[in-house]
């Protein structure tokens, strides 16, 4: 049984004239599992978690599909429906730990806001859960932690903070946006290492969102590779890495872990799989068109 069957999901960009930005996703997320949407910058990654957060810009709207979650479908709740589940069912860790802490509030009210407002505990369970949650992610000092602003704990610190802030409502799935991208690489691995430690200690479902298929290959128990919004491969991390079928999946495979960065890249992909990529898209959009 899935958690989230997502299913033929089209978007286009009011922003951009009406331009495809999802081209008919399907992917499914059973309890418990953790799947990576890679894929390079545009390639709708976050369209689709913002989709499943309910967070999509105006300027983006869904043509066709459905996002399955327990049951209900998220694309067609009404916002006030969709509050009750965001933010608690499912829940967020960002990718920039400074900018999604609110930097005038101690680390204690933003811990345990969602505890207090949405499970109703009284402040000093909130508290105690907070101190317990501070110590599953490995905080020392739990108790200066709560009492700290934001600006006084390092990157690594706070991105421990938002993880257990996620966790802290016991969500059925989280959604991590690039958590580790604005961390360096010690600190990153050590961030990776704790998610998936914390998904197994909660036996919670993971969409994680990134560039990097070395990430992918750590922590991902399947992985969807999209190119324009469309979905390029999907299957189980493992069979992939060794099995690679679409040629723009060999390539970003034989190129090393950060494609992303051409710059650092063993072999960039050859213009000719883009160009193949292209004419897979193009070939899309005229169905799309005959179809309606
Ligand atoms: N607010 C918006 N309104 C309209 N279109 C948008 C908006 N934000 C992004 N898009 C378009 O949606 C497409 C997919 O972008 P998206 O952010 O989902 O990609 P991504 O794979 O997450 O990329 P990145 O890794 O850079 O975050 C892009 O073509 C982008 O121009």
């Amino acid at each position: 049984m899935s958690l989230l069957s997502i299913r033929n999901l089209s978007a286009v960009s009011d922003r951009d004239g009406g331009t495809p930005i999802l081209r008919g996703v399907s992917l499914d997320l059973a309890p418990g599992e953790v799947i990576g949407l890679v894929g390079e910058s545009g390639a709708g990654k976050s369209t689709i978690s913002k989709a499943v957060l309910g967070m999509l810009p105006r300027t983006v709207r869904i043509t066709k599909g459905s996002a399955i979650f327990s049951g209900r479908d998220l694309l067609s709740l009404s916002s006030r429906e969709l509050r009750k589940i965001t933010g608690s069912e499912i829940t967020l860790i960002p990718q920039d730990p400074m900018t999604a802490l609110n930097p005038g509030r101690r680390i204690e009210s933003q811990l345990t806001d969602g505890l207090r407002l949405k499970r109703g505990m009284s402040s000093t369970d909130a508290r105690r859960r907070g101190l317990e949650l501070l110590e599953e992610v490995h905080i020392r000092d739990p108790e200066r932690v709560m009492r700290a602003y934001p600006h006084e704990l390092s990157g690594g610190m706070r991105q421990r903070v938002l993880i257990a802030a996620a966790f802290a409502m016991d969500p059925k799935l989280v959604v991590a946006d690039e958590p580790t991208t604005a961390l360096d690489v010690t600190v990153q691995k050590q961030i990776l290492r704790l998610i998936r430690a914390m998904q197994a200690k909660h036996g919670t479902s993971v969409i994680f969102v990134t560039h990097d298929l070395g990430v992918v290959a750590q922590i991902c128990d399947r992985v969807t590779l999209l190119y324009g919004g469309m979905v390029v491969e999907a299957g189980a991390t493992a069979e992939i890495m060794e099995r690679p079928r679409h040629p723009y999946m060999q390539a970003l495979l034989a190129a090393g872990p950060r494609y992303d960065r051409p710059d650092r890249a063993l072999a960039p992909v050859p213009e000719s799989i883009f160009a193949g990529l292209r004419e897979e898209l193009a070939s899309f959009d005229r169905e799309e068109v005959r179809h309606g």
